[in-house]
């Protein structure tokens, strides 16, 4: 059984069809590339699958189960998290807090155990504490836990995004143009940190990357779309010879 299955999916914005029967099955441990020209429907599919735009049509299927239609705190809760191609970060909040708050839909206290300051509230704390310093940790950021998320470096940052994401303890990790705004130097280490954490969390990674050093290092498999639609798919070496891509996104010069 696929870890992630979707079916036909469709959504259309007005007129404009943005999505348009996509299909995608993903196997457990795999890393995916979607790729293809601004404006593809790639952050849509994104979208799609994380609930925060229910399809026209179609379904997705996570583990076994429908998920078409919940919405994004439940998904995260069953185990898909995602970054977003602008990050997302609390500016003013300390490196910490920013993961911190990142654990708040996997919390096990009610409100009245917050208040009271409980047993339950205290020790749920201390796990997430812990928890929180062990993913800076990870990513190589916990000598700037107390410092605000704001001040850091930019592609330090986009690890903060990364580690908030790794807060919903996900098996799918979606990254959304992780590596947007890097130098080739920070994009080798993007490289070397996502094949880390996916080995050290278990994880499957989709990623959306313009970024071409990026996607055919790191990608197995990738899947190109195309004005909503899929146009190619295959290993990265089938698809940077394939004729359709190239006319439409990578461009001889940028594949070389
Ligand atoms: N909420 C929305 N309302 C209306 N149109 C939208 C919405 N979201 C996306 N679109 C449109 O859907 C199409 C696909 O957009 P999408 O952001 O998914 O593309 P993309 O492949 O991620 O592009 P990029 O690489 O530039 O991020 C675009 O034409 C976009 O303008």
């Amino acid at each position: 059984m696929p870890l992630l299955k979707v079916d036909q999916l469709e959504i259309s914005f007005g007129g404009l069809k943005a999505v348009s029967n996509f299909n995608l099955e993903m196997e457990t441990g795999e890393i995916v590339g979607l790729i293809g020209p601004n404006g593809a429907g790639k952050t849509t599919v994104f979208n799609l699958i994380t609930g925060y735009f229910p399809p026209t049509t179609g379904s997705i299927t996570f583990e076994g189960t429908v998920i078409t239609g919940k919405k994004p705190y439940q998904i995260c809760q069953l185990g898909i998290a995602r970054t977003f191609q602008n990050i997302r970060l609390f500016s003013q909040n300390t490196v910490l807090d920013n993961v911190r708050a990142a654990f708040q839909p996997h919390s096990r206290y009610w409100l009245i155990d917050a208040f009271l300051r409980t047993p339950r509230f205290l020790a749920e704390e201390a796990r997430i504490l812990s928890e929180s310093q062990e993913i800076l940790d990870t990513l190589g950021l916990l000598h700037r836990a107390g410092d605000r998320a704001g001040s850091l470096p930019y592609g330090a940052q986009r690890r903060l995004e990364i580690a908030r994401a790794l807060a919903c303890k996900p098996k799918l990790l979606l990254l959304d143009e992780p590596a947007a705004g890097m130098n080739p130097s920070e994009v080798r280490e993007l490289v070397k940190l996502v094949r880390f954490i996916k080995e050290r969390f278990d994880l499957t990674v989709l990623v959306i990357e313009h970024q071409m050093g990026l996607v055919m290092n790191l990608c197995e498999r990738l899947v190109v779309m195309d004005f909503g639609v899929t146009i190619a798919e295959g290993l990265p070496h089938e698809v940077r010879e394939n004729p359709k891509v190239l006319s439409a996104y990578l461009g001889r010069g940028a594949v070389a």
